[in-house]
């Protein structure tokens, strides 16, 4: 069966697909659809996971899209205008993976300079080398070695931001993580080491910093944002209930600490992710993570994962002048993921044409 790309730019036939079955449904209003369940037969080029193509195009090397998108994908995605970050620093905790990877890579495409901070320096310094040729404008990105569970680690991570960079602009707490549990498995050890990874790291590198440098302002010159990555889970979160409560305490302590440093120019709130498809952050649960997204694809109401794009650029506007009023919030990007509540609108469980900016491989999609 020919196949015609979505892609806005270009249509291109492949001849690749078939049908697999079809079937009729009324929607109770007389109306019959067909919905076409289709299989890729021979794939003679691979698939493109290029943002603007969320459907099979051809990549034989020969077709524009594909040179295109191969020539994008070594360039940062970001809505901002160029150099809008120069002459500002900002600290990314857990950028050398995911999001933080996204995150920082976005910055530095802007001008800013960077330290991502995280465990393993050998996965940082393999990052930084990547994402400084997205480098513009005096952009760099910076390494340094950190467990954020640790004082000593952070305060290294201060003085070294400080004299790398000569100051620090903004701060982006994404370090984090959690295992899969039940509540009842959980010792105290393990509780402890996810409220250390996700709560207390958050509030030791705020305070060192807010100390350090944001409060020492003499001529009130400086200003600063703090940007909190938490969970989508305004609700509970079984089997990961640790992480959910560490998260609701980071919520409620960017609300805490927006208010008191109002007056100093400091801004903090938290961004709220939902499913984001991250290769590093999947990794972590093994042949758990397969599972976990056949199950959930249908629940969320995009019927898909999010991308690290989607969450970077969020970020990188409230570490912007252009978010200066807002403080203390929380904001979700999850797909429209917890914001029902019983599903009195039966699932379509189709795909969704909602588009994707970034990259996101079609497992993470319906
Ligand atoms: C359904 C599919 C979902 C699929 C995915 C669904 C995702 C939904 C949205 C969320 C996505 C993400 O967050 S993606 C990002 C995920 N990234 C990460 O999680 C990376 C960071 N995480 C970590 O480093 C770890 O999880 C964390 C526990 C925080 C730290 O581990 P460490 O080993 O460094 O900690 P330690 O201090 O050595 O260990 C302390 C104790 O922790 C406990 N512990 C540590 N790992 C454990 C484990 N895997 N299972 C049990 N217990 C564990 C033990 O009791 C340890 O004590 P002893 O027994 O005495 O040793
Ligand atoms: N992907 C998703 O669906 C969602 C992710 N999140 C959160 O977003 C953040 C980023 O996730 P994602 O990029 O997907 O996953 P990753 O596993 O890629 O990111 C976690 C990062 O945190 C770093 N890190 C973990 N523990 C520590 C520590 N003790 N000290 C310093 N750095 C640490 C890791 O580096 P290293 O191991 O080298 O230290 C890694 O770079 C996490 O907080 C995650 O929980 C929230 C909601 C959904």
């Amino acid at each position: 069966m020919p196949y015609k790309c979505q892609c806005p730019s270009q249509r291109i036939k492949t001849h690749n697909l078939k049908v697999r079955s079809m079937f009729k449904a009324c929607d109770g209003r007389g109306t019959t659809k067909i919905f076409l369940s289709i299989i890729y037969t021979k794939i003679p080029h691979q698939i493109c996971q290029h943002s603007q193509h969320s459907t099979p195009i051809c990549r034989s090397g020969k077709c524009e899209i594909h040179r295109k998108c191969s020539l994008m994908s070594s360039l940062a995605l970001t809505p901002f205008k160029a150099g809008l970050f120069v002459g500002k620093s900002i600290i990314v905790t857990g950028g050398g993976t995911g999001l933080g990877y996204a995150i920082a890579k976005e910055l530095v495409s802007l001008g800013a300079k960077v330290v991502i901070a995280a465990r393993r320096i050998e996965v940082l310094e393999a990052a930084a080398s990547e994402m400084n040729k997205s480098s513009q404008r005096g952009g760099k990105i910076y390494v340094c070695q950190c467990n954020v569970r640790n004082e000593d680690d952070i305060q290294k991570l201060v003085t070294f931001a400080l004299e790398t960079m000569g100051g620090i602009d903004g701060l982006v707490n994404n370090a984090g993580g959690q295992f899969v549990s039940p509540v009842e498995n959980i010792s105290a050890r393990g509780f402890k080491a996810v409220v250390e990874t996700n709560l207390l790291s958050c509030f030791m590198l705020s305070k060192e910093i807010y100390n350090r440098w944001w409060s020492q302002q003499e001529d009130r010159k400086r200003s600063g944002s703090i940007v909190n990555i938490i969970l989508a889970n305004k609700n509970g979160f079984p089997m990961m209930a640790h992480s959910g409560a560490a998260r609701a305490g980071v919520e409620n302590l960017t609300k805490s600490m927006a208010l008191e440093w109002i007056g100093r120019g400091v801004r903090v709130n938290c961004v709220a992710p939902g499913i984001i498809y991250t290769e590093s952050g999947f990794a972590n649960y093994g042949e758990m993570a397969g599972a976990f997204l056949s199950s959930v694809l249908p629940c969320i109401p995009a019927h898909r994962c999010g991308t690290a794009e989607e969450v970077s650029s969020l970020v990188v506007f409230l570490l912007s002048d252009a978010a200066v009023y807002i403080t203390g919030q929380n904001m979700g990007v999850d797909g429209g993921m917890g914001q029902g509540t019983i599903p009195l609108r039966p699932q379509d469980h189709g795909a969704s044409l909602l588009p994707v900016y970034g990259e996101l491989p079609m497992k993470a999609r319906l």
